[in-house]
């Protein structure tokens, strides 16, 4: 999967070189390119921002860094306006996937492993971050027009911009590539994963500070772990996110 992401913090990203995302990039299953908006921006002053028209506290990204910045990436992926076509001539070879324009923001629809799972069957994702008041609105017109652009929420409280949503985005949906995570298995019983917050884990020693595992657990009757496993994880969304079970 190829990812790009536009910020004006590219430094924010460097978290997705370590652990299993940065092993998946060197494994080249995951193909992340982070471009600085401002790079974009072709005034002296490299401005991405200005006052919101009508009026308003803070500031509102401009259009035109976001229109290069995506353009630049779209283009470059052979899709959005047709290069080849355009000059006239065949393209070589088919373009590829179209990609899938995310925008974080607390306007979204909210991000949920479905989703997740959805997502990592893309070929490319472009994830724009947008800060201040938000990004002009015309730019997911112009790319909503053009392409597929959904704007994707990762909780109901206030960030200062989409780069933790998109780190936590990419994390969610890298991790369900085929060969990032070393034993598939583990993704089967994670909370979400079948509509239910996972059950309590345990590990040695068997009694810590007079609190022992549980009984079943150490009893060896795989049937007997895996029923009382399903039951903890029922009574646990039950108790913890009874809306999981439209309660
Ligand atoms: N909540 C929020 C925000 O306040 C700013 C950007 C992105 C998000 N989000 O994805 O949830």
């Amino acid at each position: 999967m190829r990812i790009d992401v536009v910020t004006i913090f590219p430094g924010y990203f460097d978290a997705l070189e370590l652990s299993l995302m940065g092993k998946a990039r060197d494994r080249g299953l995951i193909d992340l390119h982070v471009h600085d908006l401002r790079d974009s921006a072709h005034d002296k002053h490299r401005t991405v921002d200005d006052t919101p028209t009508g009026g308003g506290a803070g500031m509102v990204m401009k259009p035109e860094p976001w229109g290069a910045a995506l353009d630049g990436i779209l283009v470059g992926a052979g899709a959005g306006s047709d290069a080849a076509s355009e000059a006239g001539e065949q393209p070589l070879a088919e373009p590829a996937a179209e990609p899938l324009i995310i925008f974080p923001s607390p306007a979204g629809e909210v991000f949920t492993q479905a989703m997740a799972r959805e997502l990592a069957h893309e070929q490319h994702l472009v994830f724009g971050c947008g800060r201040y008041e938000g990004i002009d609105q015309r730019v997911f017109e112009e790319y909503a027009e053009r392409g597929r652009v959904r704007l994707v929420s990762i909780g109901d409280y206030v960030l200062n911009g989409g780069e933790v949503a998109s780190i936590a985005m990419v994390e969610a949906i890298g991790r369900l590539l085929p060969g990032v995570v070393g034993n598939p298995d583990s993704l089967v019983e994670e909370s979400h994963e079948a509509g239910l917050l996972e059950y309590p884990s345990y590990t040695k020693p068997a009694e810590w500070r007079g609190r022992r595992v549980p009984d079943v657990l150490l009893s060896g009757n795989h049937a007997a772990i895996d029923a009382w496993r399903h039951e903890q994880s029922v009574e646990r969304t039950r108790r913890v996110r009874p809306d999981l079970l439209g309660d």
